[in-house]
């Protein structure tokens, strides 16, 4: 760990889907650095246990919560109040999608993947923010989304509903700079994760072609996610706000994508 042992001493964060994969990590990091976290997602069992592990690391505590429901997140945000008085770190990290072609994804998959990446996402910023980050008039939020900067054929939907949450960062940026409340971006490649544990084949096979297509020759790890995330939580980055810090060995820069999605389709 590079950063000062007691970077975060005092901070108070909140991880969404911090039960697994990228999340978990960026809890770990975070807790290792002297924050207080509270982690939440919509499995409870799996929660729990998550935040046992995390406990070990410091005070970790967890409330189940569907991002997507605001009365859910109201709920959360009084817990948080309860357990720890304030909130200095929001990472938006749950989310998720299915992969499929454009014209495959039914109206409710559609909506189950904006409802998901886009709009609980708001409702977790806007929520937090009128607990904490206004009144407090100090803040911060990560918004973790995906490399999407030259389109997403074979996830259409989570392509939109991302480039949504790029966009709404940096109106949050500008509207909430008054308030000392700094949103940023953190846009992963493939990330070896739980998260890609959910693919089957073909899918699994394209993930390969992918790495090999990588122009570092490789996919991520999620300690790479979470030190993006600890950067932008920090002051050492306290003059930057309302941008994209993409985490993805230049996917953005290049990729073949459909082509592989192509090789996918015919396969
Ligand atoms: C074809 C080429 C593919 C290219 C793929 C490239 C791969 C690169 C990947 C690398 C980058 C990104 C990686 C990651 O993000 S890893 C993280 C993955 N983790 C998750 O995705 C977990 C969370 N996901 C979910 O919870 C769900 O996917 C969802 C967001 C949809 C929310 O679930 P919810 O519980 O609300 O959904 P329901 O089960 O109620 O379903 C609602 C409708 O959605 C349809 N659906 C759901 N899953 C699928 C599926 N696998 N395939 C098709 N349709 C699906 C479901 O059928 C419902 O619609 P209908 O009522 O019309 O049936
Ligand atoms: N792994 C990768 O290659 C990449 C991942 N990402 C993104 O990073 C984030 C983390 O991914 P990763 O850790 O890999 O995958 P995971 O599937 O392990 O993590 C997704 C997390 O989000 C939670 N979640 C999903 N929907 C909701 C919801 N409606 N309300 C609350 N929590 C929810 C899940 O918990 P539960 O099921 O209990 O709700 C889970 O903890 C996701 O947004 C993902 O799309 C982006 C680019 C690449």
């Amino acid at each position: 760990m590079m950063y000062a042992a007691n970077l975060f001493e005092d901070k108070v964060a909140l991880v969404t889907g911090g039960r697994s994969g990228i999340g978990y990590g960026i809890a770990e990091a975070l807790l290792k650095l002297g924050a207080k976290v509270a982690i939440c997602s919509r499995k409870e069992a799996p929660l729990a246990e998550a935040a046992e592990q995390l406990s070990k690391l410091g005070p970790c505590r967890y409330q189940a919560c569907d991002i997507r429901d605001g009365a859910q997140v109201e709920r959360l945000a009084e817990r948080i109040k309860s357990e720890y008085g304030r909130l200095d770190l929001l990472v938006n990290n749950a989310g998720g999608q299915f992969p499929s072609l454009a014209r495959a994804i039914s109206d409710n998959g559609w909506n189950a993947v904006i409802n998901t990446n886009l709009n609980g996402t708001f409702y977790v910023s806007r929520i937090m923010a009128e607990h904490f980050f206004i009144p407090q008039a100090s803040g911060n939020i990560v918004n973790i989304i995906v490399n999407m900067a030259r389109g997403f054929p074979g996830m259409a939907h989570t392509g939109a509903a991302r480039a949504g949450v790029e966009n709404l960062t940096k109106s949050l940026a500008q509207e909430w700079a008054t308030y000392n409340v700094r949103v940023n971006c953190v846009a992963p490649g493939t990330i070896i994760s739980s998260g890609l544990h959910t693919y089957a084949e073909p899918v699994k096979a394209l993930l390969e072609e992918m790495k090999a297509d990588n122009l570092m020759g490789r996919h991520g790890r999620v300690e790479e996610v979470a030190n993006a995330v600890l950067f932008l939580a920090s002051p050492l980055s306290s003059y930057t706000s309302g941008t994209t810090l993409y985490v993805d060995g230049l996917d953005h820069l290049h990729s073949d994508r459909m082509r592989l999605v192509n090789g996918v389709r015919s396969s």
